[in-house]
């Protein structure tokens, strides 16, 4: 029996609200006439770019997303599904997806257009649960590595940095001195602070979002705040105090000084009552355990240093090697036989470093995690240079300047 995939087409393309996009993905919240299938749901469509062209044929057979197979195959049996937000196939009809682009381009944001469009060769689609549209206030914080690095596989000069300040810091370090902007906000983000279990350090970390939030103007992409499906500018006090005032209890014009603490406050609080972050720690670290200098150390041992893009059988067989062995192998001795193991473990923990969470302040709040797209076997390099460029970048800091971030078990 073929069951039919739902397709959107019978929907106008207006009854769809421009949520936001990342490089790859654009995402609309359903707005329309009440409809079972598309109430509370949005629309998530790839795009392509000049660097990233269309590669998929314009046909009906489509391979589905690989977001939906890569959650229900690998992530599901490493996260609770209550962290989990449902992911179907739409069928998209060419006619329709055209009006639709032609429709939305234009409310695009002008540095997403002059880059990226919608993917008109695609004829599949996402369809996921809303998780802006339906609230007053929902908030999307990226929240990056919440794990230090064992020293076991780093040479001895990177160990005393990378064991010392956490990735997401040294990054940011280098993003300052890279961009014009000489002004820090008054906390910085660090991300081993939003992972620990320590109301304090959560507070702060959430402080830190805040700061950078209003300092980017809202054009960063570690915290972002929706009122009812559309983000909001902190530079738009009104609405921004408008949002939160119900879920936080701040006065309705209250200033942006005012919200910081009880923000801080209700998210930190939020974040404490479920272990979704250490939990997300943890798999980070335990998927990246040689550190990708450890890794491309392996990689050369390795008589087959070229590796495949996983299938999903792959991935299907990797997840249950994961679960049965990966506490008991000597990881501080690799088998360069394991190496496309270890390459695997170190794309999924590339996923969940790359992940966002979704904090919607509702009575229960909802937390969600998204963008849980696989990564692929062709950023390996980008991954070593990145790394590379940090560390570089960091050694510059004189030693005594450097942050110390706390937390993040260090063993293998
Ligand atoms: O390398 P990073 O840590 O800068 O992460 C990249 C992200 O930059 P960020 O630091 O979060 O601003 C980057 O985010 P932006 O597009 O810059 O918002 C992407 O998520 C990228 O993944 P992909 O190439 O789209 O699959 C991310 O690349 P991966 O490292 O996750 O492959
Ligand atoms: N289920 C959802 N409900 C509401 N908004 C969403 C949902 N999924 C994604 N979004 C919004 O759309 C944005 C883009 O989606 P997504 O992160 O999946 O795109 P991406 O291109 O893969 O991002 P990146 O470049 O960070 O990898 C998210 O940052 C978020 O603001």
């Amino acid at each position: 029996m073929t069951t039919s995939v739902p397709s959107p087409v019978n929907t106008e393309p207006s009854d769809w609200a421009y949520v936001n996009e990342g490089r790859a993905a654009i995402v609309f919240s359903y707005h329309g006439p009440s409809d079972p299938l598309f109430n509370r749901k949005v629309l998530r469509f790839r795009k392509s770019t000049s660097s990233h062209p269309s590669t998929i044929e314009p046909d009906a057979d489509q391979p589905d997303d690989p977001i939906i197979s890569f959650q229900q195959v690998v992530l599901a049996r490493l996260i609770d599904s209550q962290y989990l937000i449902n992911l179907d196939v739409v069928a998209l009809d060419p006619g329709w997806l055209s009006a639709f682009a032609a429709h939305h381009d234009s409310l695009r944001p002008r540095e997403h257009r002059a880059v990226s469009r919608i993917d008109l060769t695609y004829r599949k689609a996402v369809l996921a649960d809303d998780l802006v549209g339906p609230f007053a206030c929902a908030i999307e914080i990226k929240p990056k590595w919440g794990f230090l690095p064992s020293p076991t596989h780093l040479s001895p000069k990177t160990a005393e940095i990378k064991t010392r300040t956490c990735r997401t810091c040294m990054h940011d370090y280098l993003r300052r001195t890279q961009s014009s902007v000489t002004s820090s906000p008054p906390i910085a983000y660090c991300a081993l602070d939003l992972f620990a279990r320590d109301p304090a350090r959560v507070r702060r970390a959430v402080g830190g979002l805040w700061d950078t939030w209003i300092a980017s103007a809202g054009h960063g992409n570690k915290l972002r705040v929706f009122a009812r499906g559309t983000a909001l500018s902190p530079d738009d006090h009104t609405a921004v105090a408008a949002c939160v005032a119900n879920v936080l209890g701040t006065a309705p014009n209250a200033s942006l000084d005012d919200i910081r603490a009880p923000f801080c406050e209700t998210v930190a609080h939020t974040l404490l009552d479920t272990a979704v972050l250490p939990h997300l720690a943890e798999l980070q670290r335990q998927l990246d355990v040689l550190d990708i200098e450890g890794l491309a150390a392996l990689r050369a041992r390795t008589p087959e240093p070229d590796f495949p893009e996983p299938t999903l059988e792959d991935w299907r067989a990797f997840l249950d090697d994961f679960l049965a062995s990966h506490s008991m192998l000597d990881h501080e001795h690799p088998d360069p036989a394991r190496f496309f193991y270890y390459v695997r473990a170190f794309m999924l923990s590339a996923t969940l470093k790359d992940c966002s969470l979704f904090v919607c302040l509702a009575d229960p709040p909802i937390i969600k995690l998204v963008d849980l797209d696989p990564k692929s076997v062709r950023k390996f390099q980008y991954w070593k240079e990145m790394d590379d460029e940090i560390v570089s970048a960091y050694a510059q800091v004189d030693p005594e300047k450097r942050a110390v971030c706390v937390g993040g078990s260090t063993g293998c």
